[in-house]
């Protein structure tokens, strides 16, 4: 850290996310600046950096890790990039934001889990940045405090307004419905057991190959069944809605209602075009929480175990999807560390 306490950030991955969080370090935040940006796609990295004051571009996260310039790493390449940037964190013992997935399979987030516990210490926040939304933390604080009952059921919509052409059917569980998996294990405070997945006929608007939208259900040990409409190609905007349903009542939230209009012998509110927006402040609040930590040398919020929970549900979604079968999910028991 700087003599004044500043946290010296190297952000790994500089597209969508990754552009977005330099700016967030930088302009929103406080307490943490980018020193750092790497991207394979080294003019990208080198932009980046241009617009950011006192910043390096490098092309290889191994070197950047090295800086002395350098006290903590955000990575925000594609997940299938994460396992190998992760260790080679470990191996500097730097403190990590680690975007979601933690990695895309099981296997390879076990190999992390296993690492980080050969370092002896946690050194790893998740990007589950839903933890940091208004909404589901008022949620997961109305469930805990019992006055509604038991969770029976929770029913989750996750719409995307499109998705970039390379989508495919696994990235629906991957990449979108992870969300759902940590969501319903920090909500319900249960693992997930078994996953089932069901389409109905593609949508015309859906392209060639992804078969969308699906349903996912999830069933957990405290006995709740969860399900998820997953429509990555819906059009009209990006919704993600969850209701709980207890013994002694409901809680709904993600209908936004901020401003709702009356016109032309109508009524209506605004939907967010994307994640970005819809979870702008969550994103902030996640990053805000990550730099505070580690600025007084602690680890909170999604850890590498929920990351590896989330891969271990993952895999069997993906596996109920190809199969079309109720598929039961298998996972390690968790470690002390993370106890
Ligand atoms: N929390 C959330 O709501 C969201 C999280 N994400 C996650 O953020 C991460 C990045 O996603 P996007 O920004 O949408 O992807 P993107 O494709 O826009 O950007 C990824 C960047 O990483 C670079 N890259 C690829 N391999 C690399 C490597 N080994 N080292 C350094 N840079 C590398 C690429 O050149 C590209 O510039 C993913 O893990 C994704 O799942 C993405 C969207 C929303
Ligand atoms: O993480 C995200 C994207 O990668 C994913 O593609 C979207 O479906 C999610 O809503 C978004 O939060």
């Amino acid at each position: 850290m700087t003599e004044q306490g500043t946290l010296r950030v190297a952000v790994i991955g500089t597209g969508r996310m990754g552009a977005d969080h330099v700016r967030r370090i930088n302009d929103v935040i406080s307490g943490a600046r980018v020193t750092a940006v790497v991207d394979v796609d080294g003019e990208r990295a080198k932009s980046v950096a241009g617009s950011v004051d006192d910043c390096t571009a490098f092309t290889d996260p191994a070197a950047a890790m090295a800086s002395p310039d350098v006290d903590a790493v955000l990575i925000a390449s594609p997940g299938p990039a994460h396992e190998e940037t992760l260790l080679e964190a470990f191996r500097h013992d730097l403190p990590v934001l680690c975007e979601k997935p933690l990695t895309p399979d099981s296997a390879s987030a076990l190999r992390v889990l296993q690492a980080e516990q050969r370092l002896g210490h946690r050194r790893v926040q998740v990007g589950f940045m839903r933890r940091y939304d208004k909404e589901y933390m008022q949620l997961k604080q109305l469930l805990a405090n019992g006055d509604l009952g038991r969770p029976l059921l929770l029913h989750c919509r996750h719409r995307n307004a499109s998705v970039l052409p390379y989508f495919t059917d696994q990235m629906l569980i991957n990449d979108s419905v992870v969300h759902e998996m940590d969501c319903t294990r920090w909500l319900l405070e249960q693992e997930i057991t078994a996953v089932t997945v069901v389409r109905p006929t593609p949508s015309a608007n859906a392209p060639e190959g992804l078969s969308d939208p699906q349903l996912v259900l999830f069933e957990t040990d405290g006995g709740a069944v969860v399900d998820v409409e997953i429509f990555a190609t819906c059009g009209f905007g990006y919704q993600v809605q969850a209701e709980a349903v207890c013994e002694n009542g409901t809680a709904r939230i993600g209908d936004a209602h901020g401003l709702m209009t009356n016109t032309a012998g109508g009524w209506g509110g605004e939907i967010a075009p994307d994640f970005v927006a819809r979870f702008e402040e969550a994103y902030d609040r996640e990053v805000q929480h990550w730099v505070d930590a580690t600025r007084r040398g602690e680890v909170h919020g999604p850890s590498t175990w929920d990351g590896y929970a989330a891969a271990a549900v993952c895999e069997a979604g993906v596996r109920a999807q190809a199969e079309g079968r109720r598929v039961e999910v298998e996972m390690i028991e968790r470690p002390a560390l993370y106890g």
